[in-house]
């Protein structure tokens, strides 16, 4: 909380994003719980806290980057003076979700007042307060205003992607060239691969004719633009499930716990299912301060959730368990970094696939190769990955590996971080 009793809101970095505050917002509204609130209505007034980052917009001097307040004014209004609901704590939580439709949107505070309640005693103002991010998410749907909805949705999306993304169009799907019309969310069709992006063999073991990521092909008579600055399609769902691989690596607290429980969190996790978890291994710290041991683990998985929502799942997780972020590499309670999306190969300012570390990394590929010995690391500095697991230059520093880890204690694991005397294997563990 700041000095104002206003949630500061962080980034992934655990940076304080920037806020745009547009307070007053004034409707007639009909929400209520009684009859003569909805047949006279009263005033409503909202306060809305936007917490994004604002320097690409700065940077570029352009509103395509933001939010625009004059917008954001009109589709606060809108719900306010929309819809009747019983409770201004529904009005707020759409509210919130129709700021949070927004991508540059990160997190958004909500206060509805109602001056005029009916309250039998005096009052000054009684006031809903909320604070929604991608974390937790609105109780509610994103507002589209009756009249506007068939020409213009109001919650329009401000295309945030800085790299083009592999998709494959459905059979037919119109491709048009890029002096065509930019929709507010398209499509980037294969064939046009940035630098950044291109395509990748097959993921895991399937090689190059394993299974390729289909995200959702473009609607019939959507117009697509080609080289342009779109949507990011990494906010795509996919049409099928893809298969991803996570690595998991906890140093702080009890170590074994957590990533048992990390590994409930994300099968219990909609759009996720588990499919395999690999053996335990634990692996000096690489990179960062001096601090002690980690424990790693890999789980193989399929989503139907596309690859931000992915991450957002895995953040919250991350989160859950008491993550902090101060310095780079520092020791954590958790961190989960998809290694694999399907094929998808991807670099963006958030998330960039496969994770470009794996390939490096023998905490990541020894447990990796245990649990698919025949896995293939697509994309740059990839391969077979038992074999880049042998050559990784910290291969040394994996100490052991536990099998029975998510239903035994392993008792070489002890204390608050997990730590153990150098070399000491736990009693089902393989020497590595
Ligand atoms: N494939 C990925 N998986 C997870 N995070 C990613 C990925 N690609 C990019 N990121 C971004 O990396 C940021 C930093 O993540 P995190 O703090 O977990 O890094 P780290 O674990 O300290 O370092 P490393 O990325 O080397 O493992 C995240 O906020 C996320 O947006
Ligand atoms: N052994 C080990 N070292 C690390 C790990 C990790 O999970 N295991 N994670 C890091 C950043 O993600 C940095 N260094």
């Amino acid at each position: 909380m700041n000095d104002e009793g206003r949630q500061d809101a962080l980034d992934t970095s655990g940076r304080r994003l920037d806020q745009i505050r547009l307070t007053g917002i004034t409707a007639l509204g009909y929400h209520g719980v009684f009859e003569h609130e909805r047949r006279e209505g009263q005033t409503f007034v909202a306060d809305v806290v936007v917490h994004l980052d604002t320097r690409r917009a700065a940077a570029r001097d352009d509103l395509a980057h933001t939010l625009n307040y004059g917008e954001l004014a009109e589709q606060v209004a809108a719900v306010l003076s929309g819809e009747p609901v019983e409770l201004i704590e529904t009005v707020a939580e759409r509210i919130a979700a129709t700021v949070l439709a927004s991508g540059v949107v990160q997190a958004v505070d909500v206060a509805v007042h109602k001056p005029n309640a009916p309250i039998q005693v005096p009052f000054g103002d009684v006031v809903v307060a909320i604070h929604r991010d991608r974390s937790k998410l609105p109780a509610a749907e994103p507002y589209v205003a009756r009249v506007a909805q068939e020409a213009q949705p109001v919650s329009r999306p401000v295309p945030t992607s800085t790299a083009t993304f592999p998709v494959t169009p459905a059979p037919g799907a119109p491709v048009v060239p890029a002096s065509g019309p930019a929709p507010a969310a398209s499509l980037v069709p294969s064939g046009a691969w940035s630098d950044a992006v291109a395509p990748a063999p097959g993921a895991f073991s399937g090689g190059p004719d394993g299974p390729s990521t289909e995200l959702e092909p473009v609607p019939a008579g959507e117009a697509v633009v080609v080289g342009e600055l779109v949507t990011d399609s990494l906010d795509q769902e996919p049409q099928e499930p893809v298969e991803v691989v996570l690595a998991l690596g906890a140093n702080l607290g009890p170590a074994q716990d957590t990533l048992r429980d990390a590994v409930t969190d994300l099968a219990r996790t909609p759009g996720v299912e588990v499919r395999d978890v690999s053996a335990l291994a634990r692996t000096s710290a690489v990179g960062g301060p001096e601090q002690s041991d980690y424990l790693n683990t890999v789980v193989l998985a399929t989503t139907t959730l596309s690859p931000r929502a992915l991450l957002r799942a895995t953040q919250a997780i991350e989160n859950a368990h008491g993550r902090e972020r101060h310095e780079r590499w520092g020791p954590r309670t958790l961190d989960i970094d998809i290694v694999l999306y399907g094929s998808v190969l991807a670099v963006t300012d958030d998330l960039e696939l496969p994770h470009p570390r794996a390939h490096e990394r023998a905490f990541v590929l020894q447990p990796w190769a245990q649990v698919d010995p025949d896995a293939i690391l697509p994309g740059l500095g990839g391969g077979p990955v038992g074999a880049l697991a042998a050559t990784a230059p910290d291969r040394d520093g994996v100490r052991w590996l536990a099998l029975d880890w998510l239903t035994t204690a392993i008792p070489a694991v002890s204390g608050d971080t997990g730590a153990v005397p150098a070399g000491q294997p736990g009693p089902e563990a393989q020497d590595t």
